[in-house]
Protein backbone atom coordinates (compact mmCIF):
# COMPACT_ATOMS: atom_id res chain seq x y z
CA UNK A 1 0.00 0.00 0.00
CA UNK A 2 1.03 3.89 -0.23
CA UNK A 3 1.01 6.10 2.93
CA UNK A 4 -1.73 8.16 2.54
CA UNK A 5 -3.43 6.00 0.01
CA UNK A 6 -6.70 5.00 1.27
CA UNK A 7 -7.38 1.60 -0.88
CA UNK A 8 -9.74 0.23 -2.79
CA UNK A 9 -11.32 -3.52 -3.02
CA UNK A 10 -13.19 -3.30 -6.24
CA UNK A 11 -14.64 -6.40 -7.91
CA UNK A 12 -15.13 -7.31 -11.59
CA UNK A 13 -18.12 -9.03 -12.26
CA UNK A 14 -17.43 -9.92 -15.61
CA UNK A 15 -20.63 -11.05 -17.26
CA UNK A 16 -21.98 -13.02 -14.26
CA UNK A 17 -24.63 -12.40 -11.97
CA UNK A 18 -28.76 -11.96 -12.25
CA UNK A 19 -31.03 -11.05 -10.37
CA UNK A 20 -30.53 -14.47 -8.61
CA UNK A 21 -27.08 -12.64 -6.94
CA UNK A 22 -28.47 -9.48 -5.68
CA UNK A 23 -27.70 -11.22 -2.46
CA UNK A 24 -24.72 -11.41 -2.65
CA UNK A 25 -24.23 -7.71 -3.29
CA UNK A 26 -26.56 -7.34 -0.20
CA UNK A 27 -24.03 -9.07 2.10
CA UNK A 28 -20.82 -7.60 0.84
CA UNK A 29 -22.37 -4.16 1.58
CA UNK A 30 -23.52 -5.14 5.05
CA UNK A 31 -20.44 -6.76 5.82
CA UNK A 32 -17.75 -4.82 4.41
CA UNK A 33 -17.29 -1.82 7.02
CA UNK A 34 -16.42 -4.45 9.37
CA UNK A 35 -14.47 -7.02 6.94
CA UNK A 36 -12.23 -4.02 6.25
CA UNK A 37 -12.26 -2.21 9.43
CA UNK A 38 -13.19 1.22 7.95
CA UNK A 39 -9.57 1.20 6.62
CA UNK A 40 -10.83 1.03 2.86
CA UNK A 41 -13.49 1.55 0.05
CA UNK A 42 -15.77 -1.12 -1.71
CA UNK A 43 -16.48 -1.17 -5.05
CA UNK A 44 -18.66 -3.98 -7.10
CA UNK A 45 -18.84 -3.51 -11.01
CA UNK A 46 -21.46 -5.57 -12.22
CA UNK A 47 -23.09 -6.65 -15.65
CA UNK A 48 -24.70 -2.90 -16.81
CA UNK A 49 -28.01 -5.22 -16.74
CA UNK A 50 -27.56 -5.11 -12.57
CA UNK A 51 -26.58 -1.93 -12.18
CA UNK A 52 -29.64 -0.07 -10.97
CA UNK A 53 -30.58 -2.93 -8.56
CA UNK A 54 -27.30 -3.16 -7.45
CA UNK A 55 -26.84 0.61 -6.58
CA UNK A 56 -30.25 0.29 -4.89
CA UNK A 57 -28.91 -2.73 -3.34
CA UNK A 58 -25.45 -1.36 -1.55
CA UNK A 59 -26.91 2.08 -1.23
CA UNK A 60 -25.64 3.49 2.19
CA UNK A 61 -22.73 1.56 2.32
CA UNK A 62 -19.03 1.82 2.20
CA UNK A 63 -19.12 0.04 -1.44
CA UNK A 64 -19.96 1.66 -4.36
CA UNK A 65 -21.50 0.54 -7.51
CA UNK A 66 -19.74 0.55 -11.34
CA UNK A 67 -19.82 -0.25 -14.81
CA UNK A 68 -17.43 -2.88 -16.62
CA UNK A 69 -17.14 -0.61 -19.96
CA UNK A 70 -18.67 2.29 -21.21
CA UNK A 71 -18.83 3.93 -25.27
CA UNK A 72 -16.63 6.88 -26.20
CA UNK A 73 -19.64 8.95 -27.31
CA UNK A 74 -21.79 10.80 -25.20
CA UNK A 75 -24.95 8.96 -27.14
CA UNK A 76 -25.82 8.27 -30.74
CA UNK A 77 -26.34 5.21 -33.36
CA UNK A 78 -24.30 2.52 -31.42
CA UNK A 79 -26.77 -0.41 -31.56
CA UNK A 80 -25.58 -2.27 -28.08
CA UNK A 81 -23.81 -0.24 -26.53
CA UNK A 82 -24.01 2.18 -23.27
CA UNK A 83 -22.83 5.49 -22.56
CA UNK A 84 -21.28 6.65 -18.99
CA UNK A 85 -24.17 9.12 -18.64
CA UNK A 86 -26.10 6.20 -18.70
CA UNK A 87 -24.12 4.17 -16.42
CA UNK A 88 -23.96 7.16 -13.60
CA UNK A 89 -27.87 7.60 -14.62
CA UNK A 90 -28.25 3.74 -13.00
CA UNK A 91 -26.11 4.73 -9.62
CA UNK A 92 -22.29 3.98 -11.09
CA UNK A 93 -19.30 6.05 -9.47
CA UNK A 94 -16.73 4.23 -11.86
CA UNK A 95 -16.57 2.16 -14.79
CA UNK A 96 -13.90 0.02 -15.51
CA UNK A 97 -12.47 0.88 -19.23
CA UNK A 98 -9.31 -0.89 -20.57
CA UNK A 99 -9.81 -4.43 -19.69
CA UNK A 100 -7.74 -6.93 -21.15
CA UNK A 101 -10.62 -9.02 -21.46
CA UNK A 102 -12.19 -6.16 -23.82
CA UNK A 103 -8.62 -5.06 -25.76
CA UNK A 104 -8.81 -8.57 -27.10
CA UNK A 105 -12.39 -9.33 -27.60
CA UNK A 106 -13.53 -6.28 -29.09
CA UNK A 107 -9.95 -5.10 -30.00
CA UNK A 108 -9.64 -2.07 -28.08
CA UNK A 109 -6.66 -0.18 -28.40
CA UNK A 110 -4.94 2.37 -26.09
CA UNK A 111 -6.67 5.10 -28.20
CA UNK A 112 -9.81 3.93 -27.42
CA UNK A 113 -9.51 3.45 -24.32
CA UNK A 114 -8.34 6.93 -23.22
CA UNK A 115 -11.67 8.55 -25.45
CA UNK A 116 -13.68 6.47 -22.74
CA UNK A 117 -12.02 7.17 -19.95
CA UNK A 118 -12.48 10.90 -20.86
CA UNK A 119 -16.34 10.09 -21.67
CA UNK A 120 -16.38 8.76 -17.71
CA UNK A 121 -14.89 11.72 -16.61
CA UNK A 122 -17.49 13.56 -18.79
CA UNK A 123 -20.07 11.47 -17.63
CA UNK A 124 -18.88 12.30 -14.00
CA UNK A 125 -17.41 8.79 -13.23
CA UNK A 126 -14.36 7.70 -11.94
CA UNK A 127 -12.27 5.76 -14.71
CA UNK A 128 -10.54 2.43 -13.95
CA UNK A 129 -8.07 2.33 -16.42
CA UNK A 130 -6.59 -1.13 -16.95
CA UNK A 131 -2.90 -1.98 -18.13
CA UNK A 132 -1.07 -5.43 -18.36
CA UNK A 133 1.49 -7.26 -19.98
CA UNK A 134 0.66 -10.83 -21.83
CA UNK A 135 2.64 -14.23 -21.59
CA UNK A 136 5.12 -13.44 -24.44
CA UNK A 137 5.16 -10.30 -23.42
CA UNK A 138 6.56 -11.23 -19.80
CA UNK A 139 9.07 -13.66 -21.13
CA UNK A 140 10.52 -11.95 -23.43
CA UNK A 141 11.37 -9.58 -20.60
CA UNK A 142 8.94 -6.61 -22.21
CA UNK A 143 6.52 -5.74 -19.46
CA UNK A 144 7.83 -2.65 -18.21
CA UNK A 145 7.94 -1.25 -21.52
CA UNK A 146 4.67 -2.66 -22.55
CA UNK A 147 3.09 -0.73 -19.16
CA UNK A 148 4.91 2.53 -20.49
CA UNK A 149 3.01 2.25 -23.73
CA UNK A 150 0.06 1.65 -22.59
CA UNK A 151 0.11 4.13 -19.85
CA UNK A 152 0.86 6.91 -22.50
CA UNK A 153 -1.84 5.76 -24.93
CA UNK A 154 -4.39 5.11 -22.27
CA UNK A 155 -3.94 7.47 -19.21
CA UNK A 156 -5.28 10.92 -20.78
CA UNK A 157 -2.93 13.70 -19.75
CA UNK A 158 -5.99 15.24 -17.60
CA UNK A 159 -5.88 12.30 -15.10
CA UNK A 160 -6.37 13.27 -11.54
CA UNK A 161 -5.98 11.06 -8.36
CA UNK A 162 -9.84 12.01 -7.84
CA UNK A 163 -10.90 10.63 -11.38
CA UNK A 164 -8.80 7.89 -12.48
CA UNK A 165 -7.98 4.58 -10.99
CA UNK A 166 -4.85 2.12 -12.26
CA UNK A 167 -5.46 -1.13 -12.29
CA UNK A 168 -2.48 -3.27 -13.08
CA UNK A 169 -3.49 -6.66 -14.59
CA UNK A 170 -0.90 -9.13 -16.27
CA UNK A 171 -3.06 -10.46 -18.57
CA UNK A 172 -1.73 -14.05 -17.92
CA UNK A 173 -2.51 -13.95 -14.34
CA UNK A 174 -6.37 -13.47 -15.14
CA UNK A 175 -8.61 -16.53 -14.10
CA UNK A 176 -5.42 -18.71 -14.28
CA UNK A 177 -4.59 -18.92 -10.20
CA UNK A 178 -1.08 -17.56 -11.07
CA UNK A 179 0.45 -14.50 -10.02
CA UNK A 180 3.40 -12.29 -10.60
CA UNK A 181 6.26 -12.75 -7.94
CA UNK A 182 5.66 -10.41 -4.81
CA UNK A 183 9.40 -8.68 -6.03
CA UNK A 184 7.87 -8.60 -9.68
CA UNK A 185 4.52 -6.97 -8.44
CA UNK A 186 6.50 -4.45 -6.84
CA UNK A 187 8.45 -3.85 -9.30
CA UNK A 188 5.52 -3.00 -12.06
CA UNK A 189 3.29 -0.97 -9.23
CA UNK A 190 6.68 1.23 -8.65
CA UNK A 191 6.88 1.44 -12.88
CA UNK A 192 3.79 2.41 -12.98
CA UNK A 193 3.75 4.97 -10.31
CA UNK A 194 6.51 6.86 -12.03
CA UNK A 195 4.99 6.75 -15.22
CA UNK A 196 2.09 8.33 -14.37
CA UNK A 197 4.66 11.45 -12.49
CA UNK A 198 5.91 11.99 -15.93
CA UNK A 199 2.12 12.05 -17.43
CA UNK A 200 0.67 14.05 -14.59
CA UNK A 201 3.64 15.17 -11.89
CA UNK A 202 2.56 15.53 -8.21
CA UNK A 203 -0.94 14.23 -8.92
CA UNK A 204 0.19 10.80 -9.83
CA UNK A 205 1.13 10.29 -5.65
CA UNK A 206 -2.72 9.98 -4.88
CA UNK A 207 -3.33 7.92 -7.48
CA UNK A 208 -4.74 4.31 -6.87
CA UNK A 209 -3.13 1.52 -8.57
CA UNK A 210 -4.55 -1.90 -7.99
CA UNK A 211 -3.83 -5.20 -8.76
CA UNK A 212 -5.49 -7.67 -10.35
CA UNK A 213 -5.03 -11.45 -11.63
CA UNK A 214 -6.14 -14.35 -9.43
CA UNK A 215 -6.24 -12.12 -6.28
CA UNK A 216 -7.95 -14.55 -3.70
CA UNK A 217 -8.40 -14.77 0.63
CA UNK A 218 -5.37 -16.31 0.79
CA UNK A 219 -2.49 -14.31 -1.32
CA UNK A 220 -4.64 -10.94 -1.04
CA UNK A 221 -2.47 -10.50 2.29
CA UNK A 222 1.44 -10.48 0.65
CA UNK A 223 0.07 -8.51 -2.39
CA UNK A 224 -1.39 -5.43 -0.41
CA UNK A 225 1.22 -5.54 1.83
CA UNK A 226 3.41 -4.12 -1.42
CA UNK A 227 4.32 -0.95 -1.88
CA UNK A 228 1.96 1.17 -4.53
CA UNK A 229 -0.26 -1.80 -4.35
CA UNK A 230 -3.51 0.11 -3.48
CA UNK A 231 -6.15 -2.34 -3.50
CA UNK A 232 -7.32 -4.98 -5.73
CA UNK A 233 -9.43 -5.32 -8.89
CA UNK A 234 -10.97 -8.91 -8.06
CA UNK A 235 -12.93 -10.93 -10.97
CA UNK A 236 -13.60 -14.87 -9.65
CA UNK A 237 -13.33 -13.92 -5.73
CA UNK A 238 -15.66 -11.43 -5.40
CA UNK A 239 -18.46 -13.38 -6.84
CA UNK A 240 -19.23 -14.64 -3.18
CA UNK A 241 -19.54 -12.19 -0.67
CA UNK A 242 -17.45 -14.26 1.79
CA UNK A 243 -13.98 -14.63 -0.17
CA UNK A 244 -14.71 -10.59 -1.31
CA UNK A 245 -15.05 -10.16 2.41
CA UNK A 246 -11.88 -12.18 3.17
CA UNK A 247 -9.91 -10.00 0.98
CA UNK A 248 -11.32 -6.96 2.66
CA UNK A 249 -10.28 -8.12 5.62
CA UNK A 250 -6.49 -8.62 4.32
CA UNK A 251 -6.42 -4.50 4.36
CA UNK A 252 -6.66 -3.87 7.91
CA UNK A 253 -3.34 -3.21 9.83
CA UNK A 254 -1.24 -2.68 6.30
O1 LIG B 1 -9.70 -9.65 -14.56
C1 LIG B 1 -9.75 -9.56 -13.34
C2 LIG B 1 -10.42 -8.42 -12.70
O2 LIG B 1 -10.71 -7.41 -13.61
C3 LIG B 1 -9.17 -10.58 -12.46
O3 LIG B 1 -9.90 -11.75 -12.59
P1 LIG B 1 -9.59 -12.99 -11.59
O4 LIG B 1 -9.55 -12.41 -10.19
O5 LIG B 1 -10.75 -13.93 -11.80
O6 LIG B 1 -8.27 -13.54 -12.00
Amino acid sequence: MTPGIRPLIAGNWKMNGTSDSLGELQAIAAGFADASGNEADGLICVPATLLDRAAKAMAGSPVASGGQDCHAKESGAHTGDISAAMLKDCGASHVIVGHSERRADHGESDAVVAAKAKAAWQAGLVAVICIGETREERVSGKTLSVLSTQIAGSVPAEATAANTVVAYEPVWAIGTGLIPTLPDVEEAHAHIRAELKRLIGAEADGVRILYGGSMKPDNAGELLSINNVDGGLIGGASLKAKDFLAIANAVKGK
